[in-house]
């Protein structure tokens, strides 16, 4: 009876949305007052229809691939009556996001349906609207990040402790199949679960909850989802594909909060902070941040929308990373030869980077080809911009399409292969970071709202890049074919606005124990 329900609801729900839809687009086609000057981009009449199938397809980045091709720096299209424009090129990117004329009028973002949902309506870091308050928590983010984040010895040894853990689960395979995906994760998500909240979680899967949630909203943040729900709302409540997204997320919510803010102010000493979550709770006391006191939604937001920030982007790095080793065994020996030269058998420090640039050149590389997030940015006009004789209408939303730039012939020769000798100069030495290899490599963004955890992500890849492969040669599992180091693969552990590694096995063997 209630699959009966169920279906007709669904149906109905899908006839009246598309109906709906369809009305929208006439009318809004018919009263549109189009600027004359709109950059270029595709027009046709079937342009909605292409979209359609290629975020329901999941290849709405190859589309905008291929548009990037065709249209140059910039391309613009209504998608769904929404106007979008995508910048396929860093220069003009560095202009639009940088440059003194036009930042502030791109600095804001747009608050999705999944932000509305999980971040009361974009009080996060990410999402919400470059104002006063985001400005502060920006900031504050800043000074806890430096307080507990890269280059302190805290973090060096938080993360070192925790490797010696994961050490001894890998040992526990004894260079059999062994998915390696599963672990790192694990061991990344309990150290950004250290610096969150200042302890040990008493069991390794209670970070699973943060992790079921991340999964959730990067779900629903995907074009697929995030274009059809934040568009047609309704679709959320009807029994259905997108109901059961949210219902997931709503659910992954409730225990992210409790574990994030909840538990952790209930044993909050003024003070004295064990975490990046305690430092937020002291500053909510200070005078001037009544805003966060008297809504606590603030905090909580802040809070879980970070380790979502910190935690996907660079597990998708680090198993990529290392995806890639298995594939280029070349590359790892490199590396291994720097490591046993720089580091020799103590820990690797992050102070040892200096003399690594192959290493440094690998991580790189890894950023460039990964392209974990190959339409980034997410930002929305303020008011119609004039740029180069063009007009970008107000509200609509800008990304970079680093997705094209990392891997396109334009800005990188051979632009599918793995070579972090693309970043090195003849010496060896990595090169300047004006020279257009580097500039051109922006996954963090450019411009006021740039990735304030890019140096954590990195320097987090380093310790754990050299760390494991000081200790051990990897190799393609012995009982099933090597997964290649495609990034464009698609299924369901993949995708996501932040696209995911897919899962592989592999072998680690100790090298002082390898025999051939
Ligand atoms: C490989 C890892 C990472 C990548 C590729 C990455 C990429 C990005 C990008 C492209 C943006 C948007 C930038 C823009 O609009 O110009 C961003 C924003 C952000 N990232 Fe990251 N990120 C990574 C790791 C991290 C980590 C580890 C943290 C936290 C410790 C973090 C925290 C944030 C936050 C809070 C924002 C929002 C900033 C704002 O809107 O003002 N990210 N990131």
């Amino acid at each position: 009876m209630y699959a009966v329900f169920e279906t007709f609801s669904v149906k109905s729900a899908l006839l009246l949305a598309v109906s709906t839809l369809i009305i929208y687009l006439i009318v809004s086609w018919l009263f549109k007052k189009t600027p004359d000057k709109l950059p270029p981009g595709p027009r046709e009449w079937n342009t909605n229809w292409e979209i359609l199938k290629a975020t329901w397809t999941d290849s709405f980045v190859e589309l905008t691939y291929e548009w990037a091709k065709k249209y140059g720096p910039l391309t613009f299209v209504y998608s769904l009556g929404q106007p979008l424009l995508l910048i396929n090129c860093p220069e003009t990117g560095r202009k639009l996001f940088a440059a003194d004329e036009y930042k502030l009028l791109l600095a804001d973002r747009y608050t999705n349906e999944a932000s509305r949902l999980a971040w009361y309506n974009g009080k996060d870091l990410i999402f919400s609207k470059y104002d006063d308050v985001m400005r502060k928590k920006r900031k504050l983010f800043h000074s806890t990040l430096r307080l507990y984040g890269d280059g302190v010895q805290k973090f060096e040894n938080v993360a070192l402790e925790e490797m010696q853990r994961m050490f001894a689960e890998i040992d526990a395979a004894g260079g059999a199949d062994f998915d390696l995906s599963a672990t790192l994760s694990r061991s990344l998500k309990i150290i950004i679960y250290i610096l969150a909240l200042g302890e040990r979680p008493s069991d390794p899967a209670i970070p699973d909850i943060l992790e079921e949630y991340d999964i959730a909203f990067n779900k629903l943040w995907a074009p697929d989802m995030d274009f059809v729900i934040s568009n047609i709302r309704i679709l959320t409540k009807v029994p259905g594909k997108y109901k059961t997204a949210v219902d997931r997320l709503l659910k992954a919510k409730r225990a992210a909060e409790e574990l994030m803010y909840f538990n952790p102010k209930k044993t909050h000493i003024p003070g004295q902070p064990r975490g990046i979550a305690d430092l937020w709770f002291d500053q909510a006391n200070l005078p001037g941040n009544e805003w966060m006191r008297h809504d606590p939604e603030h905090v909580i937001a802040v809070l879980t929308s970070i380790f979502f920030a910190a935690h996907l982007t660079s597990r998708s790095l680090l198993l990529g990373v290392f995806l890639c080793m298995m594939n280029y065994p070349n590359i790892a020996k490199k590396i291994q030869e720097e490591v046993d030269t720089v580091v020799g058998s103590r820990s690797p420090r992050l102070d040892n980077r200096r003399d690594m640039p192959y290493t440094e050149a690998t991580i790189l590389e890894s950023l460039r080809l990964i392209s974990q997030s190959p339409l980034s940015g997410v930002r929305t006009a303020s008011e119609d911009i004039h740029f180069q004789g063009m007009v970008i209408p107000k509200n609509t939303l800008v990304y970079i399409n680093t997705g094209y730039i990392f891997r396109s012939e334009k800005y990188y020769d051979d632009p599918w292969t793995f070579k972090p000798e693309r970043f090195l100069d003849s010496q060896g030495q990595l090169l300047p970071v004006d020279h257009p290899a580097r500039r051109n490599l922006i996954p963090f963004g450019v411009g006021v709202r740039t990735c304030p955890g890019e140096s954590f992500a990195r320097s987090r890849g380093f310790l754990f890049l050299t760390s494991i492969l000081q200790r051990y040669d990897i190799l393609p599992p012995a009982h099933e074919k090597m997964v290649p180091a495609d990034f464009t693969v698609k299924d369901e552990a993949v995708a996501g606005f932040v696209r995911q590694c897919v899962r592989y096995k592999c072998r680690l063997i100790r090298r002082e124990a390898r025999k051939d």
